[in-house]
C-alpha cells in the first residue's frame, strides 16, 4: 500500500518513501535503463520503483523524480517535459483514518460480539479509544446499525464491518484520486479528511548524449587536472544559471512596531512632536501626584503597582511645584477643595515602573508652563508641534508666556496584572496632549474623529467616565465590523485645573488628553486573538517575517 505525505511517516513500508531513500544516482540509473528499454517514458508515474511493485504516482515520488530528471537533463542525457495535475492527499486525521480505520470502526473494534464477554460502557469506551473518537464514532456506528445497547453498556451488532471510510482514504493515499468521483472527493474534503494538491508527472525523452553509464562530471578544475592534461577529456558539470539562490535571512520588524509607526506618522502629519518617553522608571509625584491622584487611590497599591525596591526613593522634585501640589491635595486652591487628607512625602517620592504614560505628560506639560512661570529649566527649549488649529485667538492679549503645544508618545506602560489571553504586565500606550488656550471638549472629540479616521475608524462613540485628573472624561468607543460589536479604544478627558494651576499655566489654557492602548488595534489589524502570538516568548517568529505592512 503506498501512502502519501503525512501517512507515510507512520508507514515506513511505504513506497514513497522507499522512493526517496533510493539514492539519487539510482533513480537516475532506473530512468535511463527504462529509456534505453522502451525509448521513452511517456508517464513517470508509471514508473516501477525497484524493490517494491508499487507505482510512483504520489506526489512526493514525483518531486524525488524531479530532482533526478533535472540532473540527469544538465548533463543533455535527458529532455523532458512537465505535465500538471490536481490530485489529492490525506489530512492528518485522514492519515490516522488509513492507518487504524474511521472512528466508528474503532469504536465497534473495541466492542465485545453481543454476548460474548461484559458490555462496554460509554465511559470505560473514551479511555480504550479516546475522547474525541468515542464523541464522533459512536453516534456514526450507530447510525450504521454497527453497535447496540445492552444494559448499562456497548456491544457489537454485527460480526464483521466494511470500513468505507478507510478504504476510501487509503485510494486516496496511493492514487491521489477516488474511482467514485468528485461528488466523494468533494465530501471528504468538506469531512476535513483530505485536501487537494497541485501535482506534477513528466514525460522523458533521451538526450543527446544519452546512455545508460552515468560518468560524474567534473564540477572543478584543479591544478592536477591541469598539469596532467586530464581537463582536454574530462567533461564538465554545466552551470546552472537558472538555480534560485538560497533565501538571505533579514531582520523583519514585529507588527507592534509597524503599527506604532503608522500611528506616529498620522500624529506627525497632524502637526504633533513626540515626547521623550525613555524613563520606564517613574516617581509617585510624576506618576500620580502631578496628575491629582490622590495619594490613598487604589492604582497606587501594590496591587496595581510594580515598586523599585532598589534605589526605592526618588530625588525630589523642584520644591516650589512640589509644594504647590502637595497643598492642592491637602488644602485645595484654584476654586477647589482639595481631598483634605494629611499629605504624605514618602508616597510621593516611592519609585515605580510607570503605570502610564501620562507622568511623561505631566513632565512635558510642567517643562512647557517653565515660561509662564518666567523660569528657564532645562527641556523647555522643544519643539512643541504645531497649534491645535483653533481659529480664534484673542487679539492684544499680554504675552503671559504661554506657547500653544500638540504632543505625543507611544511607549511602554506597566501593571500589576493578572495575565491572560488579553493582558499583558506591560504594554504599549499611545498617548497624546493637546494644549491652548480655549480649549472644549468638542476639541477633543473633534480631534478623536480625525485621528480614528485617518487609521480608518469611522464609528465612534463616547461614554462619560471618571479619570482623578481629567474632568469632564471620555471613554472612547469604535465599533468593530468583524467582531460586531462596539470595543473600547481609549480614554481620553480635560486636565483638571487642579494639576494645570500648580504647573503655573494661565486660567484660559485648556488641555486635554487621551491614551489608546497599541497592542488591540494591532491585534484586530493582524487577527490575532491573543496577546501571547504579539508579545512574549511564544511569539511565532515566522508570523512576524510574514506579517504585512499596515496602511490605515
Ligand atoms: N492615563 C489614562 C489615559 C488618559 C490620558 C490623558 C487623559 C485622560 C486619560 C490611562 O492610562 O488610561
Amino acid at each position: 500500500m503506498p501512502v502519501t505525505g503525512i501517512a507515510s511517516l507512520a508507514r515506513p513500508d511505504s513506497a514513497v518513501l522507499t522512493v526517496a531513500l533510493i539514492m539519487a544516482e539510482q533513480l537516475q540509473q532506473l530512468i535511463l535503463n527504462t529509456l534505453n528499454e522502451s525509448g521513452s517514458i511517456q508517464d513517470t508515474r508509471t514508473l516501477v520503483i525497484p524493490g517494491s511493485s508499487h507505482q510512483a504516482a504520489s506526489n512526493d515520488a514525483q518531486i524525488t523524480i524531479l530532482g533526478a530528471l533535472n540532473s540527469l537533463d544538465s548533463r543533455e542525457m535527458i529532455k523532458y517535459e512537465t505535465h500538471e495535475t490536481l490530485s489529492h492527499v490525506l489530512t492528518p486525521e485522514g492519515a490516522q483514518i488509513a492507518l487504524e480505520g474511521s472512528h466508528e470502526a474503532r469504536v465497534w473494534a473495541a466492542l465485545p460480539a453481543k454476548g460474548k464477554g461484559k458490555p462496554v460502557t460509554p465511559a470505560e469506551l473514551k479511555k480504550i479509544v479516546g475522547d474525541e473518537t468515542a464523541k464522533v464514532g459512536q453516534g456514526r456506528a450507530f447510525k450504521n446499525g454497527w453497535i447496540a445497547k445492552e444494559g448499562d453498556g456497548l456491544v457489537k451488532n454485527k460480526p464483521s464491518i466494511e470500513d468505507a471510510t478507510q478504504q476510501d482514504m487509503r485510494e486516496v493515499d496511493s492514487s491521489g484520486t477516488l474511482k467514485a468521483g468528485e461528488k466523494a472527493l468533494a465530501e471528504l474534503r468538506k469531512r476535513k479528511l483530505i485536501v487537494q494538491r497541485k501535482g506534477q508527472w513528466f514525460t522523458v525523452h533521451k538526450g543527446p548524449n544519452f546512455s545508460t553509464s552515468i560518468a560524474k562530471p567534473e564540477t572543478d578544475l584543479s591544478v592536477e587536472m591541469m598539469t596532467s592534461g586530464k581537463w582536454k577529456t574530462a567533461t564538465f558539470k554545466k552551470y546552472n544559471f537558472e538555480a534560485e539562490g538560497i533565501p538571505t535571512n533579514g531582520g523583519a520588524l514585529h507588527p507592534l512596531l509597524k503599527v506604532r509607526e503608522e500611528m506616529r506618522n498620522i500624529f506627525l502629519e497632524m502637526g504633533f512632536a513626540e515626547m521623550p518617553t525613555s524613563s520606564f522608571v517613574e516617581s509617585g509625584f510624576w506618576c500620580f501626584d502631578a496628575l491629582f491622584v490622590p495619594q490613598q487611590h487604589p492604582a497606587r497599591d501594590v496591587q496595581d503597582t510594580f515598586f523599585l525596591s532598589d534605589p526605592a526613593v526618588s530625588l525630589p522634585p523642584p520644591k516650589d511645584y512640589y509644594d504647590r501640589v502637595s497643598k492642592v491635595h491637602e488644602h485645595g486652591g484654584y476654586g477647589s477643595m482639595g481631598y483634605r487628607a494629611p499629605w504624605n512625602d514618602t508616597e510621593s517620592r516611592k519609585l515605580l515602573l510607570r503605570t502610564h504614560t501620562t507622568a511623561s505628560s505631566a513632565k512635558m506639560l510642567y517643562k512647557l508652563a517653565a515660561r509662564c512661570r518666567g523660569e528657564t529649566i532645562e527641556g523647555a527649549e522643544f519643539d512643541w508641534g504645531g497649534t491645535s488649529g483653533r481659529v480664534e485667538r484673542k487679539e492684544g492679549l499680554q504675552d503671559d508666556g504661554f506657547r500653544p503645544a500638540k504632543l505625543f508618545s507611544i511607549d511602554r506602560v506597566f501593571r500589576n496584572e493578572t495575565m491572560d489571553a488579553t493582558h499583558l504586565a506591560e504594554f504599549h500606550q499611545v498617548e497624546g496632549v493637546v494644549a491652548d488656550r480655549g480649549l472644549t471638549l468638542a476639541d477633543l472629540i473633534g480631534f478623536m474623529r480625525v485621528f480614528f479616521k485617518k487609521m480608518g475608524i469611522e464609528n465612534l462613540r463616547f461614554k462619560p467616565a471618571y479619570n482623578p485628573y481629567t474632568e469632564p472624561s471620555l471613554e472612547i468607543f469604535a465599533f468593530h465590523p468583524l467582531l460586531d460589536r462596539w470595543v473600547e479604544v481609549g480614554n481620553s478627558g480635560m486636565f483638571r485645573p487642579e494639576m494645570l494651576a500648580p504647573m503655573g499655566f494661565p486660567k484660559d489654557v485648556h488641555v486635554h488628553g487621551w491614551g489608546i492602548s497599541l497592542e488591540r488595534p494591532t491585534m484586530i489589524r493582524y487577527g490575532i486573538n491573543n496577546i501571547r502570538t504579539l508579545v512574549g516568548h511564544k511569539v511565532p517568529i515566522e508570523n512576524v517575517e510574514k506579517a504585512p505592512a499596515v496602511r490605515f
